[in-house]
């Protein structure tokens, strides 16, 4: 068997035009222009790809940009001072602080400060409980971006085993909450699991999140099951030239599986499109309305 190829990069150009859409609509109807508001501190090289990347998509979409880049030695006072005035100005509906931060800066202390409302990224405790008790919340764009990946391959996700390889607070357990709302039969896995490869092998749906490189291999893969890979690791290549690889060897993996994401063009642009949906979503609710996206 090859898996067919779950095309993100597609899926992810369809998000951005829904999202589009909604903003003409907010503008139209509501006199309402969504605002984003992007905080980089340093000058990681790839953190800057995804902030420029992050501007560029938001003004696409038609919304306000608001770049904030600090440098690397920012204190975490001026940090959460910054942020003070992003949860009181009026124009911006959406915050986002890139990570990861610098030593000095206490990553929990500033996402803790984002007001609720506004924290596009999903990342505060308000969300997360609102998330996990079921309630309307902000979810984090890389797992809802899987999620939808998901259900466009499968349709209907009940009753499906998903195995979520890793625990992180920002993927793995978010992702894990999600595929439990879709009625899937959920495990977490991680580190301390006695053996993880015969756990993966129960999986209909593979979440590989652990930041390894190619860490599952091909049979960890139950025959036909949707592989979805949001690892993103720079590794050297041939002729020492660097190259991006997933958590999931992807030839192995793709000759058992029944679908399967790349890395690149698989979750990755996934998570800029979810975020630019959160920022609309974002504005519509602090504007009385609901959120114009389904699911
Ligand atoms: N505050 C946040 N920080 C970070 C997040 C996040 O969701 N919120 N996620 C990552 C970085 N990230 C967005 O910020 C991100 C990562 C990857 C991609 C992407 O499109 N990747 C491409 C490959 C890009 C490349 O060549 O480097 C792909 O997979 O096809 C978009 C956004 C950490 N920080």
């Amino acid at each position: 068997m090859t898996a067919s190829v779950i095309d993100g990069k597609a899926t992810a150009a369809t998000i951005r035009q829904e999202v589009a859409r909604a903003v003409e609509r907010l503008k139209a109807e509501a006199g309402l222009t969504p605002g984003l508001a992007v905080v980089l501190v340093g000058e990681d090289p790839a953190s800057s790809i995804y902030v420029r990347n992050k501007n560029k998509q938001t003004v696409e979409a038609g919304m306000a940009s608001f770049e904030h880049k600090l440098d690397e030695g920012t204190s975490e006072a001026d940090l959460l001072a910054l942020i003070d005035r992003l949860n009181a100005d009026p124009a911006v509906n959406g915050i986002l602080v890139q990570l990861p931060l610098p030593k000095q800066i206490d990553s929990a202390k500033v996402l803790a400060a984002i007001d609720p409302a506004k924290d596009v990224d999903g990342f505060h405790v308000v969300n997360a409980g609102r998330l996990a008790t079921g309630q309307d919340a902000l979810v984090p764009c890389t797992p809802l971006g899987c999620v939808i990946l998901a259900k466009q391959t499968l349709g209907d996700l009940s009753g499906l085993e998903a195995v979520v390889v890793g625990r992180s607070n920002i993927v793995g357990k978010p992702v894990a909450q999600l595929l439990l709302q879709e009625n899937c039969t959920v495990t977490i896995a991680h580190s301390r699991t006695k053996d993880l490869a015969a756990t993966c092998r129960r999986a209909d749906i593979l979440i590989a999140a652990v930041g390894r490189p190619e860490m599952i291999k091909g049979d960890w893969v139950k025959p036909g099951a949707t592989v979805i890979d949001v690892g993103i690791n720079r590794i050297e290549g041939e002729g020492g030239k660097g190259k991006i690889v997933g958590d999931v060897a992807y030839d192995e993996a793709a000759a058992v599986a029944g679908h399967i994401t790349p890395v690149p063009g698989g979750v990755g642009p996934m998570t800029i499109a979810c975020l630019l949906r959160n920022t609309v979503t974002a504005a519509a609710r602090q504007n009385g309305l609901s959120s114009p996206f389904a699911g």
